[in-house]
């Protein structure tokens, strides 16, 4: 068996791992006197690796660029200094610094920096009927399926559930959700309420739309095809542009159909259904005796009928080959707990991305979401930090993880999200809430604690994200400024500048 060493060993293709490997490249390069300068390896074990292009930092957190698939091998051309194993882990030593891949060859590491993602986590394994979506080839599954679909039921309130809601057209759906209102990962209830009706809305035409500041996702048709033992990489922003995501009913535009405060309780077979006498709840318009693959019960007693479901139910990290093999710790939602300079608890192997949750005293203007922007800046850091231990240097942390920014687009809105934007973390005594809303057109909420403004969100087209964002940044007192903070007749960016 090979047994090659390495400096620095990346495990993962994903956002994360080809930040953290460009990272430390161009770090190393920086370095005139670094001795082993060829000492970075990149193990992919997907067939494509993501890489961020055209990166702009569009106000002091708030990011905007663009993502590309390209083959592994693409990055040694831009990175010289780093070798690609495209192969996966199966098992690390951590005492002998050594991984195992499946290809039968193992590859000594000083540092590791582990950012192999996650997968969906889904209501129901192994049943054909149950679908999750995370990189392209479960994209090309759902697409065929759906194709010939009549009705689809969609389980999960966060952001594939709500994406794909307001993207399915030619087919009816079923969203069913934990919750009273819809988008529970992103909106509190006033938001959803304002999102609602554009819910049922004919999805706007994406080349009518303004063009939006938000960042893309280009995804490389010709190699949706390419085969990967490992789930791929997940998929990002905008990756349903120019995807058809369309059922077997042309004859329905939109029909969406929302079930709240409940979960899955059962999935059954016509069979199962019939010898159990189960009462069967039909959707206005529904001819009595029509017939469906499957049958979902839900926890609320309805039992409604579908040719697919989409379990959007969040995901778990992809820490099998690690935990199995190593003391590592975990933390309660299956991510490698690390500390703030990116280490997990095993000496020399860091994580970063998806794959690892933070275990840092609180920020107080930050949260960790499973998100494109947070494993990029994860990655990023992490290479920092990896460089800074070798060197026994000490390192400040990243700004970008001192506030939560994320800019995204659901149901046609283009939505900023800045700080502590619900509330997290503060009990309800602890904060004041300001609103302004003008149905259809823009909703902007913000959070003061003390008098500070803590979080903000907007949507639609406010303006108000670079000052709101100097605010929460700045910690500026605003008791006296309050009444003004959102009066629509005052220059909110020009009282402040
Ligand atoms: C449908 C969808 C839409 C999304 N939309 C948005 C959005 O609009 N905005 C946003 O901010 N975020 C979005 N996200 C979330 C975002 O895509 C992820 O948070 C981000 O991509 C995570 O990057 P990562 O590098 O940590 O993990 P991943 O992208 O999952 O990459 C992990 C890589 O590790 C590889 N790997 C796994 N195990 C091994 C192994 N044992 N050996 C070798 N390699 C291995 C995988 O093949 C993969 O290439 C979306 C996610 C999905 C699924
Ligand atoms: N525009 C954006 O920013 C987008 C971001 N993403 C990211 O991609 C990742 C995957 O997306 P997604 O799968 O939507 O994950 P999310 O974490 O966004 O949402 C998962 C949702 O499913 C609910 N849920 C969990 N288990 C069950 C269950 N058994 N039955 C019913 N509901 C359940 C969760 O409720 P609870 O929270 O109560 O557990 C939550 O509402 C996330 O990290 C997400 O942030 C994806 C698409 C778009």
């Amino acid at each position: 068996m090979d047994n090659q060493q390495f400096k620095f060993v990346i495990i993962g293709g994903g956002i994360a791992g080809v930040t953290c490997t460009e990272t430390l490249s161009q770090l190393l390069n920086d370095i005139s006197d670094f001795e082993d300068r060829e000492s970075i390896l990149l193990v992919a074990g997907s067939a494509l690796v993501k890489t961020v292009t055209n990166f702009k930092q569009v106000s002091r957190t708030l990011e905007d660029f663009q993502i590309e698939e390209k083959q592994p091998d693409w990055i040694t051309q831009t990175c010289p200094n780093v070798k690609v194993a495209r192969t996966e882990v199966v098992c690390l030593d951590s005492a002998k610094h050594t991984i195992y891949t499946s290809d039968d060859k193992c590859y000594r590491y000083e540092r590791l920096c582990i950012a192999t993602g996650a997968s969906p986590k889904l209501i129901a394994e192994k049943c054909p009927l149950v679908l999750g979506i995370r990189d392209t080839e479960s994209v090309s599954v759902f697409q065929s399926r759906l194709s010939g679909a009549r009705r689809v039921m969609v389980v999960g309130n966060g952001g594939i559930a709500s994406e794909l809601v307001y993207e399915i057209e030619h087919c009816g759906v079923i969203w069913a959700i934990k919750d009273d209102s819809i988008n529970h990962v992103f909106l509190d209830e006033s938001a959803a309420a304002f999102m609602l009706t554009h819910v049922h809305e004919r999805k706007q035409n994406a080349d009518s739309a303004t063009p939006s500041k938000r960042r893309t996702y280009t995804l490389d048709k010709a190699r949706q095809a390419a085969v990967t033992r490992t789930s791929g990489s997940a998929l990002g922003p905008d990756w349903h542009s120019g995807l058809e995501v369309t059922g077997a009913e042309p004859a329905i535009s939109r029909n969406v159909h929302i079930e709240s405060n409940c979960e899955v309780q059962e999935l059954l077979t016509p069979e199962g259904v019939g010898s159990r006498n189960i009462v069967v709840d039909r959707l206005q318009g529904e001819e009595p005796q029509t017939q469906w693959p499957a049958y979902v019960k839900l926890t609320n007693g309805k039992c409604f009928g579908c040719d697919l479901v989409v379990s959007a139910t969040g995901v778990t990290p992809n820490t099998a080959p690690f935990v199995k093999s190593g003391p590592f710790k975990v933390a309660e939602d299956g991510g490698l707990l690390v500390d703030e300079r990116m280490r997990t608890n095993v000496v020399g192997v860091y994580a970063a991305g998806d794959v690892c949750t933070v275990n840092w005293p609180p920020v107080k203007h930050w949260l960790q979401m499973r998100l494109w922007s947070q494993a990029r800046q994860m990655g990023h850091y992490a290479a920092k930090c990896m460089l800074a231990d070798y060197q026994e240097e000490a390192i400040e942390k990243d700004f970008s993880l001192e506030t939560f920014a994320h800019m995204t687009n659901f149901f046609g809105f283009k939505v900023v999200l800045i700080g502590r934007f619900n509330a997290q973390g503060l009990g309800v005594e602890e904060y004041e809430l300001l609103l302004r809303i003008t149905p259809g057109k823009e909703y902007v909420k913000v959070v003061l604690q003390d008098g500070k403004m803590v979080g903000t969100v907007l949507i639609g087209e406010t303006d108000l994200e670079e000052t709101f964002e100097n605010l929460i940044i700045n910690e500026m007192d605003l008791t006296d400024y309050k009444e003004d903070l959102l009066d629509a007749n005052v220059d909110i960016a020009d009282y402040f500048d």
